[in-house]
């Protein structure tokens, strides 16, 4: 069985069984985790409840704040001194006063708005909590529609669409709330075994290239890294990656473009295969996003062993795997209390999911449950249009129109970075927040095509993306890439069919002003079709949407923006004002659902965590050692004992 099962899915998903509560982690020597450092959430011996109880300073611990982040600004920013600064203040007993009220506003109405109301509601019962949401509808770009064709329903996409049964990273806050919201019996899985698992295509120059992956035999990936022309960086560069010479010192950040021809000794990967995945992420270019950002744990690597692969080799054959501590207490605070049965259907047989009626399931359980509440109140087609802090009464204040303002003890922001800053601006401070309105984002057109014939595709996968090596006739359209939305996810539609998204613009768009009309948009669509799989048939249904500034892109420089970030809005807002979403710690849905539940909970424990939400950036990230043996031996013991407390069954879903 346990060959079965992903193998890091499954450690990590037993991993409660096995090993011992947080505080006492760093004692573990003889467990099976190690810890590298003293655990974030376990600092001076205080409980989680008692970190909570810390995130609100009195007056003097504030200005304290305000004059370390003051001194922080306009020369490097020594996080060290400024964490020593907070921890010298609590022990001079300054600050924790935990009023009787707390009037929480989220600006947002987006998943990271909902999901950050939904944790406020669990974390802090008595508080109450307003969502502002410009438009008239909740959601933000996660838009599933169901669209009448002959015959019946089907089920079109625009946003995101699918998410990884993953634990580690932020894949367990979503399993969290799908547990939270009682949506397992909702959940649509992909299987392991499915042509969507297994064919993950891209395009070059003029047909589909199957990406080596999981289900492909050693000598069969050996043969395509030798003859397929995409993939012709593969070996030489892995060679020149192990004798390159150790980055420079001095190198603080670089384009994932630059550190690559830097470790390979070609631009062949990034123009061929990675731009192509990074269209399929961030719809972004290779050359400006950053290396230290997105390549956290290569990065890291290679600035520690010199070599990637070494690095790599070093830890299998130490039989360890690195963890980040904030992973790894996220997985031992949710995971004990997730339904075992749909968690081990998700490890053994997931490659991807979604839902019966799609991803926006999670926006209507969201908003039924907060609507439900008496303490949460929505403002839809209420736009914010300032955001000030009073210092005299120690809250924010927000408009909507003229002449009227709310005030709140603390407010959460969802909004893009541009959009924090432009509401934030004064007459006398008209760009209070610089390194948040840096933030670039990109435009997305997403055309949804629907054909009656369910053979229309050439070959069958997940889809394709297109790398930046393209030549231009070969896509005049800036297209990104084309989703197979009826092999991605099957069983949404009622009835036969195909489905196809069309992904065009994103960085190609950077210096558009104007973009093409719907029409043109379907259009585009089928000319890059047929093209590229020689699909001539006629869409009975389509759906075109323009996403403008939709992903936002962490450029070369991004950590240390972010750190800046910090430092601006505690300045601006003495730490009233957090924010969260997809312009900071990754622009994925459960990276929303995730960044919500941090800013929330404070998960390190961490007294400027609750603050601003950028805590992450402020010193270097923590890691522990997982070592991979003695997982596995508890986690055989554990599947026995599971075994035996369900009378010896299994339970198959
Ligand atoms: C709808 C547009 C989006 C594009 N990127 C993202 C969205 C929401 C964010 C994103 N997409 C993927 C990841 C990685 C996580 C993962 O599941 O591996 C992230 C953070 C991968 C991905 N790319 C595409 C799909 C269908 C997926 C699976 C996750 C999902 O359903 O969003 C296709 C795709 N997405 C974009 C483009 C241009 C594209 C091209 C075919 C932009």
């Amino acid at each position: 069985m346990r060959s079965q099962l992903s193998e890091h899915v499954v450690v990590a998903l037993l991993k409660p069984y096995y090993t011992i509560p947080g505080c006492q982690s760093s004692q573990s020597s003889s467990r099976s985790f190690h810890s590298t450092r003293t655990p974030p959430t376990c600092r001076s011996g205080m409980t989680p409840r008692a970190h909570r109880h810390q995130q609100r300073f009195n007056w003097t611990a504030r200005n304290q704040t305000i004059a370390s982040a003051e001194r922080s600004i306009g020369e490097p920013v020594n996080s060290q001194a400024y964490t020593s600064n907070v921890a010298a203040q609590r022990s001079r007993g300054w600050s924790i006063s935990q009023s009787a009220e707390e009037d929480y506003a989220i600006l947002g109405g987006g998943i990271t708005g909902l999901s950050a109301a939904h944790f406020l509601t669990k974390e802090k019962p008595t508080a109450t909590i307003t969502i502002y949401e410009g438009s008239k509808r909740l959601g933000g770009w996660l838009q599933s529609q169901r669209i009448e064709v002959d015959g019946g329903t089907i089920l079109f996409e625009q946003g995101p669409r699918t998410l990884r049964p993953n634990l580690e990273g932020s894949g367990i806050t979503i399993l969290e709330l799908i547990h939270d919201l009682k949506l397992t019996d909702e959940v649509l899985v992909t299987p392991k075994d499915s042509e969507a698992a297994k064919n993950r295509m891209v395009y070059y120059p003029d047909h589909l290239v199957t990406m080596p992956g999981p289900g492909q035999g050693f000598f069969e990936i050996l043969w395509k890294l030798i003859t397929e022309p995409a993939l012709k960086w593969v070996l030489p560069g892995m060679y020149n990656e192990w004798f390159n010479k150790p980055r420079p010192k001095h190198l603080e950040d670089e384009s994932i473009g630059d550190f690559l021809e830097r470790k390979l000794g070609s631009t062949d990967a990034a123009d061929n295969t990675v731009s192509a995945i990074l269209h399929g992420i961030y719809a972004g270019d290779v050359y400006q996003l950053s290396a230290k950002s997105l390549l956290s744990s290569a990065w890291r690597t290679d600035g520690s062993r010199g070599s990637i692969q070494r690095g790599t080799v070093d830890l299998f054959a130490k039989g360890v795997r690195i963890i980040s501590a904030r992973d790894q207490s996220l997985i031992e605070k949710i995971l004990p209390g997730l339904d075992r049965s749909f968690m081990e259907h998700l490890a053994r047989y997931a490659s991807v999911y979604s839902f019966k009626d799609g991803i926006s399931t999670l926006v209507t359980a969201l908003e039924k449950s907060l609507r439900a509440n008496p303490r949460v109140q929505f403002k839809t087609s209420h736009r914010v249009k300032t955001l000030k802090y009073d210092q005299k009464e120690g809250l924010v204040k927000i408009s909507t129109k003229a002449d009227h303002q709310e005030s709140f003890t603390k407010v959460i922001s969802t909004l893009s970075g541009p959009n924090l800053s432009s509401i934030t601006a004064t007459h006398e401070n008209p760009d209070p927040l610089p390194s948040l309105n840096s933030i670039h984002s990109v435009t997305v057109m997403v055309v949804n095509l629907y054909f009656p014939d369910p053979d229309v595709l050439p070959v069958h996968g997940f889809g394709y993306l297109i790398p930046r090596a393209i030549p231009f006739d070969q896509n005049p359209e800036c297209a990104l890439g084309v989703v197979f939305d009826s092999d991605a996810v099957s069983q949404q539609d009622a009835v036969l069919g195909t489905k196809v998204t069309v992904m065009i613009g994103g960085h190609w768009w950077d210096d558009f002003s104007e973009y093409p009309s719907q029409d043109e948009g379907v259009a585009m669509a089928r000319a890059i079709l047929e093209r590229h799989l020689k699909i001539t048939a006629v869409p009975t249904a389509t759906n075109v949407g323009l996403h403008e500034n939709c992903i936002p892109q962490y450029t070369v420089g991004h950590d240390a923006r972010m750190k800046k970030a910090h430092f601006e809005l505690m300045k601006a807002f003495n730490g009233k004002v957090a924010v969260a979403g997809n312009s900071y710690n990754g622009v994925g849905l459960a990276d929303c659902v995730a960044s919500a539940r941090d800013v929330v909970t404070n998960p390190d424990g961490n007294l400027e965590s609750a603050l601003t939400g950028l805590n992450g950036f402020l010193s270097e990230r923590k890691y522990e050692i997982l070592d991979l043996k003695e997982a596995r031996k508890d986690m055989r013991r554990h599947v026995e004992l599971s075994h035996k407390s369900r009378g010896g069954k299994k339970k198959d879903r």
